[in-house]
């Protein structure tokens, strides 16, 4: 696969990606000095636009960190990269690592496959494999539109606020989950993957996306049609709660207006 040189706006639409992945850095403690990063790719547009920017990052940023790419490869057709992958990763000269997983093949008798095991079972491989070669941090692709979609799931379908954190850490594992494309919109990636000639590679899950995530994503894309700077407001809206506004049960019994 011949991916097309960067030419002016390529280059430009990667500086002006690249303002949004430093901003995610400054706001949220991703990375420490020179910290291991395992960067989660599936061969889609985000996760290799999120790779790029990194390793564009990577040369510019503060304090220095290392790189890793890992790829895993299942056992079930159509979502899994291809050699076009490693070609693209070659020519940007990045060190990464296919892992092949049977996760079809851990299938209990009786059981099918579907969406949430299976990303069960991937996020379980990176942590191991983190663990196993001393990478203290896994980057994943997820955007801002993932992070404000599932907002809007976990208050529709689980009655939570709640969502996607750009840092997190689970109980079991020291590492951290880091979502470096968290002011990033899906728009912007679609465009960048355009500008940069993978925008045709994709893989595609024959799982597919969940109805409720697709009805979020509507709902979502209904909200913003206002404009896209509503999506940056939802994003903040989230780190200015206001209590005082929020039906809280077992909160104080008369709430002052201020
Ligand atoms: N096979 C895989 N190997 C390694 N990491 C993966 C794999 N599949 C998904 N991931 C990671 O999990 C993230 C979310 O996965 P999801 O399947 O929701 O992908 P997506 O939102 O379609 O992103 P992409 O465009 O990168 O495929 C990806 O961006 C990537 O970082």
């Amino acid at each position: 696969m011949i991916l097309k040189p960067l030419d002016r706006e390529a280059r430009q639409t990667a500086a002006r990606l690249s303002k949004k992945l430093a901003r995610a850095f400054l706001n949220f403690p991703m990375l420490k000095e020179n910290d291991r990063l395992l960067v989660a790719l599936s061969g889609g547009k985000d996760s290799l636009s999120m790779l790029y920017l990194l390793t564009r990052l990577q040369k510019s940023w503060k304090t220095p960190f290392y790189i890793k790419a890992l790829h895993i490869r299942s056992d079930f057709s159509g979502c899994s990269a291809d050699e076009r992958m490693e070609e693209i990763i070659d020519s940007w000269g990045v060190d990464y690592e296919i892992l092949d997983v049977p996760i079809r093949g851990r299938l209990k008798p009786g059981r099918s496959l579907n969406c949430y095991w299976c990303s069960t079972q991937r996020r379980m491989e990176l942590l191991r494999y983190a663990e196993a070669h001393d990478f203290g941090v896994i980057a994943l692709g997820h955007h801002q539109d993932d992070v404000l979609e599932t907002l809007l799931m976990n208050m529709a379908y689980k009655g939570e606020i709640s969502t996607m954190m750009p840092v997190m850490k689970y109980d079991r594992y020291p590492q951290r989950v880091i979502r470096p494309l968290c002011y990033i919109k899906e728009r912007e990636i679609v465009e960048f993957a355009e500008l940069m000639g993978f925008s045709t590679y994709a893989t595609s899950c024959p799982y597919g996306q969940t109805s409720k995530r697709l009805e979020a994503r509507k709902a979502l894309e209904l909200l913003a049609s206002r404009g896209e700077y509503v999506k940056d407001k939802m994003f903040e809206s989230m780190s200015r709660v206001n209590l005082d506004y929020l039906p809280v049960q077992d909160g104080p019994e008369v709430p002052s207006a201020g």
